[in-house]
């Protein structure tokens, strides 16, 4: 029972010193680890700044959690640094994260209010995209000198910016038609989707991937070093078992390579021996982490990054991926998909936007199509996949804001979809009538 004359809330905290540093990207890690050869390649590509010919246009990519940023960063004020040095003009603007931006208006708007003083910010609306264009074209010539852009998750650009910002800008000194003559623009473009480059026009590749460099997963090693260093900064002194960075460093090498996962593991742990009111940290709150660290990251999907139609999508799938004797089709999904969304009283989009919203879903690695030829009667579809352990997403999706989409018996399909189909369970026939019979929907 709680003791209402007593506040719940504990004022001291036994296990961690700073959380910041586990939790946001905002944090800067004073030390790069382990990323020397692509910083040599960064600073290869940006020398040009420095003896005075024009920069270059840089692409980097590599998986999601693996120092993009935090070295795109780093050289970034290592470069400021050198051509304040030099008494060399240099602007650099970013990173701006594209993902936060719907169209080329919201984008140009933002980089335009980046020039200019806050007493002097451009409106949310009341121009055309193409005068905020000019606008940020006169703030590039007004500061003059060299210009270097960073633009985050470029594979989220507003499709109406791609040919603006990844072809016409970097150009924009050369073209006749735009106010700049004296500044030299560079852009630098990060992506965590390599398909992404592959849809662009020839030209836009050629421009964006004048340099590039890749950025490769970790492997334990390394991410043993890199959590270290953050272990260090977030937990109190001597709270932190010997296993507990290595086994979250070996976790974490063995998914996929990334940091932020890691860091995710920390706290997770961290956190449980603080509820436990233990202290200190071991390795088997460490191994708890490690057990619902998928789960939650879904569940942060399914919370945050994905909309509500792109969330239904999403378990639609996965109920089509585990039902019996059915293949997750374009076609099956979306009729999961109306059925989730009707009984759970959402609005039903139409079959059309299926297929944009597993685009997207595809776009952010959640599902993974594969063609499928139609044999005599000709003609293809596509049959669909999740990524992720399906166990994983249905717990997700039951313990996030879409538990009320979930049928009820998904977990009597479930164990009959992992055991293999070898339990005393009858599954229905293929025809669609049937199989939406074996669902209960809420
Ligand atoms: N080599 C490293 N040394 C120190 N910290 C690192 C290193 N690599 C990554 N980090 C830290 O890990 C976290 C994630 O890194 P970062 O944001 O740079 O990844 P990213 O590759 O840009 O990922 P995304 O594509 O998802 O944006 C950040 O807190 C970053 O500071």
């Amino acid at each position: 029972m709680v003791d209402v004359n007593e506040n719940p809330f504990d004022g001291t905290d036994a296990i961690f010193e700073r959380k910041q540093p586990l939790k946001k990207d905002t944090f800067t890690p004073d030390t790069i680890f382990h990323r020397d050869e692509e910083i040599e390649f960064y600073i290869n590509a940006l020398q040009d700044v420095i003896v005075g010919h024009d920069p270059n246009n840089v692409f980097v990519y590599g998986p999601t959690g693996v120092g993009k940023t935090a070295v795109t960063k780093w050289v970034r004020d290592k470069l400021e640094e050198k051509a304040e040095a030099e008494d060399i003009p240099l602007t650099v603007v970013g990173p701006i994260n594209c993902r936060n931006y719907r169209s080329a208006y919201a984008l140009v708007n933002t980089l335009v209010n980046e020039f200019r003083d806050p007493e002097n910010q451009l409106p949310e609306s009341g121009y055309s995209t193409d005068s905020v264009f000019e606008f940020l074209y006169e703030e590039i010539e007004a500061v003059g000198g060299n210009v270097l852009i960073i633009l985050d998750e470029i594979d989220n650009i507003p499709a109406d910016a791609r040919n603006d910002f990844l072809y016409e800008l970097p150009r924009a000194e050369a073209n006749e038609n735009t106010p700049i003559t004296d500044a030299k623009v560079g852009l630098i473009g990060i992506s965590n989707d390599l398909k992404f480059v592959d849809v662009l026009e020839p030209k836009v590749k050629s421009t964006l991937g004048e340099r590039e460099i890749k950025f490769g997963p970790y492997d334990a090693t390394e991410l043993r070093d890199i959590l270290g260093y953050y272990a260090d900064i977030a937990f109190r002194e001597g709270v932190l078992g010997e296993d507990v960075v290595p086994l979250a460093a070996a976790f974490s090498a063995q998914e996929r390579g990334d940091v932020r996962q890691g860091l995710r593991i920390l706290e997770k742990a961290g956190e449980y021996a603080r509820m436990e009111g233990a202290d200190g940290v071991t390795e088997a709150h460490t191994r708890r982490a490690t057990d619902t660290i998928e789960t939650d990251e879904l569940l942060d999907y399914f919370e945050h990054d994905l909309s509500s139609q792109q969330a239904l999508t999403y378990l639609a799938t996965t109920l089509a991926l585990i039902e019996p004797k059915h293949e997750a089709s374009t076609k099956r999904i979306y009729n999961l998909y109306s059925s989730i969304a009707e009984s759970s009283g959402r609005r039903v989009k139409s079959e059309r936007k299926i297929y944009e919203f597993l685009d997207q879903l595809s776009m952010q690695g959640l599902v993974r199509s594969a063609e499928r030829n139609l044999g005599r009667k000709g003609g293809r579809k596509y049959i669909y996949e999740v990524t992720d352990d399906p166990t994983d997403i249905i717990n997700a999706a039951l313990q996030s804001s879409y538990s009320d989409a979930v049928p009820s018996n998904v977990n009597g399909i479930l164990e009959h979809y992992l055991e293999d189909e070898a339990t005393e369970f009858e599954a229905p026939d293929t025809t669609d009538d049937e199989q939406q019979n074996l669902w209960q929907f809420t």
